[in-house]
């Protein structure tokens, strides 16, 4: 497989790692400073660059027909209008906050908990993520999908950063060193306290998740998502 990675930075060299050790071939490596790009040399895209580019660079692809992954957080208030021009453009396409194994099985066991506790307002639900001092966005991608799994699931409406209420659920970000990827759902009541939480020892699971998504979208188009790939039901 010809793969273009659009962001040669930590994500996009540790999937090119990968993506090598698979069988694959790295046609291009993508940048703010990059001029040409020849389409007709890659079979799919995978972007891991950053907030205020991932949006230009997805539809380029589209426009290009190229399948995408799409790895950057934090450019999400374009979502729909990617969704549609995938299927204008009668594209594909595969958005995930996190590609890890580990964080779609969180995701789905976190869907659980929220349903279980649903009816249990003894219960304060709050999320905290830790990462590394580089990143851009708070709260992280994962983090968001993370409370929009609670949400769907219970009495609150929405999330914010550091602020709380009945209806709200809190989010903390913290930036500590080289932090990959920490996150935890808490769900505390004045006797005791219930906690999920998933680490990231490194980065190999995101990128490993990513490649595997490259590969399982080729030929396909439509709008899919992790669970599709890992088959989660
Ligand atoms: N979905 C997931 O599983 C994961 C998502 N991420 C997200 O991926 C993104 C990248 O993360 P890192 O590699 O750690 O960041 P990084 O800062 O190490 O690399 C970003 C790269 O994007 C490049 N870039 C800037 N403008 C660009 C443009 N217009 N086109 C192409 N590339 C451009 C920069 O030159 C830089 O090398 C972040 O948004 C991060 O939150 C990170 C890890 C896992
Ligand atoms: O920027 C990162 O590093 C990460 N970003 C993603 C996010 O925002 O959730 C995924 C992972 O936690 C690492």
């Amino acid at each position: 497989m010809r793969i273009a990675l659009f962001g040669y930075g930590k994500m996009g060299q540790m999937i090119e790692q990968i993506a090598r050790n698979r069988g694959h071939e790295i046609v291009a490596k993508i940048d703010e400073n990059t001029q040409d790009i020849d389409f007709n040399s890659m079979d799919v895209a995978i972007d891991f660059s950053m907030p205020e580019a991932a949006f230009g660079n997805i539809t380029k692809c589209f426009n290009n027909n190229v399948p995408v992954i799409s790895g950057t957080t934090g450019w999400l208030d374009k979502y729909e209008d990617a969704i549609t021009l995938c299927n204008d453009k009668k594209g594909a396409f595969i958005y995930a906050s996190n590609f890890s194994l580990g964080v779609n099985i969180f995701f789905e066991l976190n869907n659980y908990l929220a349903k279980m506790m649903q009816n249990l307002p003894e219960y304060k639900v709050s999320l905290e993520e830790i990462h590394h001092t580089q990143k851009l966005d708070a709260p992280s991608g994962t983090a968001i999908t993370l409370a929009e799994g609670v949400i769907a699931n219970s009495n609150y409406s929405e999330w914010k950063l550091d602020n709380s209420s009945d209806t709200i659920l809190p989010i903390t970000s913290k930036r500590i060193g080289k932090v990959p990827g920490t996150h935890t759902v808490d769900y505390e009541s004045v006797v005791d306290r219930i906690s999920i939480k998933h680490t990231a020892h490194n980065r190999e699971g995101f990128a490993l998740g990513a490649v595997t998504a490259a590969e399982w979208i080729i030929g396909k188009s439509g709008v899919f998502t992790m669970r599709d790939v890992l088959n989660l039901g």
